[in-house]
């Protein structure tokens, strides 16, 4: 039987309708959820996502701002910005809009943001927490992801979750919620062997490689959920995930789509990350 499609955008805007009213209550409280984007130099791509955070923060009623720098900026020039936006009390939240350019370290940067603001969850302390299964503002694609599989009715208790790439932003993050959901992770990467022998046994495979049509149907086993978190750009112009999406669908359960899938949750966890954020600074 075919895999039942996983819409990340209707489950996102079901999210943002929840966030909305969310919003509108802390407003009458005079809280008003606030999110500053920074975002250096021109990449095409990062511009687009850094657009889609601010129509997603109007469309729920949290107001915004993009800081855009020119790719010249220097390090210490940024994390002034930071420092301001730290001292900010209407800012809520900072996110610094991956990647950056080679000469300014990402690193510093992450770490300069005080981390009752870190809604991107990149923050030593936001990792050390999310590590040790504290309260904490979770990595927003990760934490999309677990939503998506939640909506998929599987428990992931005792299931054999396999992740492919080990990138701090997706691979490492998720394997560590999907063991606090108490699945059993098997990690892969580019360097692992014989590939197959794992993912055939995986019962949730997340894909995140960042190479298109990497994971076909002799890598899955039928009845598996498959998380596809690539977006890759081919020559046609189109945009693809690291699974080939019609053969996969073919023997999977559930089986996210490129665009359409893990993507849009992405902003979305950052909206919810921002109002959690507004309201635990609202309580200091
Ligand atoms: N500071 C951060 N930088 C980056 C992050 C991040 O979480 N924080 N993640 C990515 C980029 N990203 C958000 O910033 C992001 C990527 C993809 C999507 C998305 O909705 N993709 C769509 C397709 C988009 C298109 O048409 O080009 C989809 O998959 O349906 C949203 C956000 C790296 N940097």
């Amino acid at each position: 039987m075919a895999a039942t499609i996983l819409q990340g955008k209707e489950v996102a805007q079901s999210i943002r309708a929840e966030l909305a009213n969310e919003v509108a209550e802390l407003k009458k409280q005079g809280i008003v959820p606030g999110l500053t984007v920074v975002i250096v130099g021109d990449d095409p791509a990062s511009h687009s996502y850094v657009r889609g955070k601010a129509k997603g923060c109007e469309e729920v009623g949290i107001s915004s701002e993009i800081i855009m720098k020119d790719a010249d900026i220097t390090e210490e020039e940024l994390l002034v910005i930071i420092q301001q936006l730290n001292e900010n009390p209407n800012v809520n939240g900072i996110l610094v809009q991956l990647p950056l350019p080679a000469h300014i370290s990402e690193h510093a940067v992450i770490e300069a943001i005080a981390p009752e603001k870190d809604v991107d969850g990149f923050h030593p302390i936001s990792v050390g927490n999310m590590v040790l299964g504290n309260d904490t503002l979770l990595p927003c694609t990760p934490h999309g992801i677990i939503e998506l599989i939640k909506r998929t009715g599987t428990p992931m208790a005792g299931k054999h979750a396999v992740v492919i790439g080990r990138s701090n932003i997706v691979g490492k993050p998720v394997s560590l919620l999907l063991q606090q959901e108490n699945a059993t992770v098997t990690m892969c990467h580019s360097r692992t062997q014989n590939l197959e022998e794992y993912t055939q046994k995986a019962d949730i495979l997340v894909v995140a490689t960042g190479r298109a049509h990497m994971i076909g149907k002799e890598h899955v086993k039928p009845g598996a959920v498959v998380i596809d978190v690539g977006v890759n750009r081919i020559e046609t112009g189109k945009l693809v995930g690291d699974v080939k999406f019609d053969e996969v669908k073919e023997v999977a359960s559930f089986l996210t789509p490129v665009p359409g899938g893990v993507g849009p949750m992405t902003i979305t966890m950052l909206l919810k990350n921002t109002v959690a954020a507004a309201k635990k600074q609202a309580k200091q």
